[in-house]
């Protein structure tokens, strides 16, 4: 049997003298304690140093710290506290366990500068106890005589106490003393002395390594005296632990003892450390072999474990020899070795071995703070011509009223005057610091990704709608995926043909799902869940729910109906976080991890941007409010269509800008509207109603675009240019983006958090869908104006045949006016072209500016502004017959029937708000249908 399981037959623990971020995370350490029986961790300050300071482990979590104003005591605590907790969460089971045998502990040692300070150890013990908040955790506190009246304290106190740095009998024995006060103290005051536990941490290695070289300086002179000293070279430390062990056996037990005992307390037991060999004249187990025994604790470094593994002899030794024992004890005077003496020598080393690696850890965490400080944020170019005036007049004027400072504090007051609407806004402002919890939140989604991959999944399909998944996308498309990470697929349409294509292009049952949705009640997701839910179980029946993860708000009948159906996961998002404000959540971060990116460094990006918004105090420059004042001025003189233009290398970057900027502002007849995907003309095609904003790489010359905007400039249109150094940086501009879209949003006095004109589609979805459950099919829709070549177009515009009524539609089109596209089909690049050629030639004929969208997907992101922005768009609505038709399971519907149904009860909600619309349904295939509207067009 392996020995690391063996040793649990003579109740001694194991536990790792060793803590690091990447064993947390990397399954290491839980492999550790599932596999080899671990029982607990030990840390302490030279760990730290060498965990911490000695690699780049922990620094994009340094430096979002930092950025937030973190001074380097709070970083080191702050990390060290993470790793501790993480720690303590992995070892919960087994200290809830019945037989848990007062072990799943790991240590936190207060700072090394508090060896000599009683009231300052008691005062960071509590600290550390209360910010751990884990009951597992054990506060390690030095044998000093000053920390022993801290022991007593916490003791009393309930804190779980380490004693650590003890070398001497004498002082063993005080620390008994102390153990046993506090807990006298503790019943005195009427509370409970279950499950207080300490260990007094005996120092073993550090002994020999001091007393070795006197005995054998004596052994060398000769003589009698050289006899025994020569007998005792490498006995001394083992025989101290021996006799600490004999004081044990003594001091728990007895009349003062059973008191305790009869009250419920433990003993508090002996802890082998620094067990690691250091002299290599000896066997490495040497610390180990030799001190097995009942109600013992080792803690052990990793290659000690590890060797132990493999060649450790689990048998008890704690009492053998101990005739022994006492003449190695007993010896020592008569050689003018006084072991008192010797072990508060040691003591004293001991305090400076931790001082100056902890020292160096501080000066390399401050090193990193400084450099962070001193970082900006890639700067926005603002080339406004006429507008920069009244932009920086709106800008002084939202200084003036302390915007920024009323911004951080969620001063709803700032948007909107009516107090139903200024609760909303309060309620949904989560995401203005949501990233610095998601900085915490970094080790267990990579810890997650790693169980992720253990566990043999070759392929991620994230499946939402709008805010849900816009980030993934974004994220997909920006980076190339991650040496250690899996390929994703995102599935955010309805569309049969596209959902058939993503289950067939992924391996099925090693394939994980994530169901994302933050109100859990979206009819998309829960029905790509039970899709594939189907589908995984047909080939892993009652083990399915292993291949699904929901990432959701709390308290959704999701989160019930998830656990019913055994997903692997459950991520709890935040409340106060909206849809189209969760890139930097469990939305956008947990499918980035998956994909392989380092999720801490794009948070970094992010803290980066908020500091420089104003998040920890006044700055000279806001580019969030800035960017939002620039863009609300330009809004509210007119040029209301925020062209995004992006290179190659971002192209989907416009997707999540489209929701943001359209579901936020697109409301109350105002708004920004979102055009992406428009490539860029020259300035006769455009009308007098844009913004360009230009987002690229800073070291990738995009001459194409960039020539083409200097015209556009030229042309008195307002430029704006963001230019990042890296795809990390979209962390970095997802926060302006954000906070401009809310600046904006107070310029036009809206509240940009909520989405009141989506639910009228949905509702009008609904009512449609309860038809067809009735019926079996959607209701019949009015006649066709025009039907030519199996093509069908509805609308109020009258003509003859395709081409005329094509005609009598655009013939509605005004000065400032867009086209919207919006094509529930499945998603391909013939398609995306015929859409694009029809924008291009709609452009150029009449000098609008237009957008397109595939359905359902805008649904969740520019309807808003479809139905409650100014009314001034035309739309053309796509549907097809859908051909690859899917059926939906435990519904009488299809995938297809369920589009269609989204597609006419948006088409109602579009009617009802007076636009101007066009349907045309395109038979049965699509790309055909695209080409035959496209021929019979005529626009001038
Ligand atoms: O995450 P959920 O609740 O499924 O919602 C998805 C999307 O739908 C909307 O609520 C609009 O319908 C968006 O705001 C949101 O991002
Ligand atoms: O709690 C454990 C001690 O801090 C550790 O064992 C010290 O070991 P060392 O003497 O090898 O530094």
């Amino acid at each position: 049997m392996n020995p690391l399981l063996y040793i649990r037959q003579f109740d001694q623990s194991l536990w790792l003298d060793f803590i690091s971020r990447p064993i947390l995370i990397d399954g290491k350490l839980q492999h550790r304690i599932k596999e080899e029986a671990l029982r607990g961790v030990t840390s302490n300050p030279a760990i730290f140093a060498k965990s911490i300071g000695d690699t780049a482990d922990y620094d994009s979590a340094i430096k979002a710290l930092a950025l937030q104003g973190k001074t380097t005591d709070e970083i080191y605590t702050s990390l060290a506290i993470a790793d501790v907790q993480a720690a303590t969460d992995l070892f919960r089971p087994l200290y809830d366990s019945a037989d848990n045998s007062s072990d799943g502990y790991v240590s936190l040692e207060v700072s090394p500068e508090l060896v000599n300070d009683t009231e300052g150890t008691i005062e960071e013990g509590l600290r550390l106890w209360k910010a751990v908040d884990r009951p597992n955790v054990m506060i390690k506190v030095p044998a000093t005589l000053e920390g022993l009246p801290a022991i007593r304290r916490l003791i009393s106190e309930g804190v779980n106490v380490n004693v650590t740095l003890i070398f001497g009998l004498e002082r063993y024995r005080l620390v008994t003393e102390a153990f046993l006060a506090g807990l006298e103290d503790r019943a005195a005051a009427g509370k409970p002395l279950e499950r207080i536990d300490s260990v007094a941490s005996f120092f073993l290695s550090r002994i020999d390594v001091l007393i070795d070289p006197v005995l054998e300086k004596i052994a060398a002179e000769g003589g009698e005296k050289g006899k025994v000293a020569e007998g005792l070279v490498g006995e001394v430390a083992l025989a101290s632990a021996k006799q600490a062990y004999q004081i044990y056996k003594e001091i728990f037990s007895g009349p003062r003892w059973e008191a305790l005992k009869a009250k419920g307390a433990e003993s508090q037991r002996l802890l082998w450390a620094s067990t690691g060999n250091k002299n290599p004249k000896y066997d490495n187990l040497k610390y180990v072999n030799g001190l097995i025994g009942p109600k013992t604790v080792n803690t052990v470094p990793v290659e000690t474990l590890d060797l132990f593994g493999k060649e450790g002899k689990a048998a008890v030794t704690l009492e053998d020899n101990l005739d022994k024992v006492k003449e190695v004890l007993a010896a020592l005077p008569g050689l003018g070795i006084d072991l008192d003496e010797r072990t508060q020598f040691l003591e004293e080393d001991g305090a400076k071995k931790f001082k100056e690696p902890f020292a160096k850890l501080m000066e390399s965490i401050e090193k990193k703070r400084a450099l962070a400080v001193g970082e900006q944020v890639d700067d926005a170019k603002f080339e406004l011509g006429q507008f920069q005036v009244p932009v920086d007049a709106k800008i002084q004027e939202l200084k003036g009223k302390d915007f920024v400072p009323g911004f951080w504090n969620k001063q709803a007051d700032l948007w909107v005057q009516d107090a139903a609407g200024q609760d909303s806004i309060r309620s949904f402002m989560g995401w203005l610091r949501v990233a610095e919890t998601m900085v915490e939140a970094v080790p267990k989604i990579e810890t997650f990704v790693n169980e992720v991959k253990t566990a043999g999944f070759k392929h991620v399909v994230v499946m939402g709608m709008g805010g849900s998944t816009m980030a993934p996308i974004v994220f997909k498309s920006s980076f190339p995926q991650g040496e250690n990470g899996l390929p994703i697929s995102v599935l955010d349409t309805t569309d049969p043909g596209t959902v058939r294509e993503i289950e067939a292009s992924v391996p099925l049952a090693d394939t994980l799902f994530i169901v994302a949705s933050k109100s859990g009640t979206t009819a998309e997701p829960l029905a790509f869940g039970d899709y594939f839910y189907a589908k995984v179980k047909e080939i892993k029946g009652d083990k399915a729910g292993e291949n699904f993860v929901a990432i959701t708000d709390p308290g959704s009948k999701f989160v019930t109906d998830a656990t019913n159906a055994n997903y692997r996961h459950i991520f709890l998002n935040f409340p106060e976080v909206g849809g189209r404000f969760s890139a930097l959540t469990y939305f956008g971060l947990v499918p980035a991890a998956l994909y392989g990116l380092p999720i801490g460094e794009i948070l970094e990006r992010a803290i980066l941007m908020m500091r420089a918004c104003g998040a920890y105090g006044a700055t000279d420059k806001n580019p969030g409010l800035e960017f939002g004042a620039a863009l609300g001025v330009l809004a509210q003189q007119g040029h209301d269509k925020l062209t995004i233009v992006v290179p190659d290398a971002l192209h989907d970057l416009g997707l999540w800008l489209e929701q943001l900027i359209a579901e936020s502002t697109g409301k109350e007849g105002k708004g920004l509207l979102p055009v992406a995907g428009e490539p860029l003309g020259e300035p006769g095609i455009y009308g007098s109603d844009r913004i360009f904003v230009y987002v690229g790489y800073k070291d990738q010359a995009d001459e194409a675009d960039a020539s083409k905007l200097e015209a556009l400039k030229q042309a008195g249109h307002p430029v704006i240019t963001l230019l990042m150094k890296d795809a990390f940086d979209l962390g970095q501009e997802f926060f302006r983006w954000e906070m401009a879209t809310a600046v904006a949003g107070a310029v036009f006095g809206i509240n940009p958090f909520d989405q009141p004109n989506v639910q009228a589609a949905k509702t009008a979805t609904d009512k449609l869908m309860k038809a067809v459950e009735a019926d079996g099919k959607l209701p019949e829709t009015e006649a066709p104006a025009a039907s030519e070549n199996g093509v069908d177009y509805y609308t109020a515009a009258h003509g003859d045949g395709a081409s005329g009524v094509l005609k009598a539609f655009f013939a509605q089109a005004r000065p400032g006016d867009f086209l919207c596209l919006q094509a529930y089909l499945t998603e391909t690049p013939a398609v995306s072209a015929s859409l694009l050629e029809l924008r291009q030639r709609v452009q150029q004929a009449l000098h609008i500016a237009t957008t397109s969208g595939y359905g359902p997907r805008f649904l969740h992101s520019t309807g808003q502004y479809h139905k409650g922005g100014p009314n001034t768009g035309l739309f053309i609505q796509f549907t097809d017959d859908n051909p690859q038709d899917l059926p939906l399971p435990g519904r009488s519907y299809t995938f297809g029937t369920f589009k269609n149904a989204q597609a006419l009860g948006d088409l109602q909600a579009l009617h009802d708000n007076g636009r101007r619309t066009l349907r045309v349904n395109l038979g049965n295939d699509a790309e055909a249908g695209l080409k035959t509207m496209l021929a019979a067009l005529e626009l001038k």
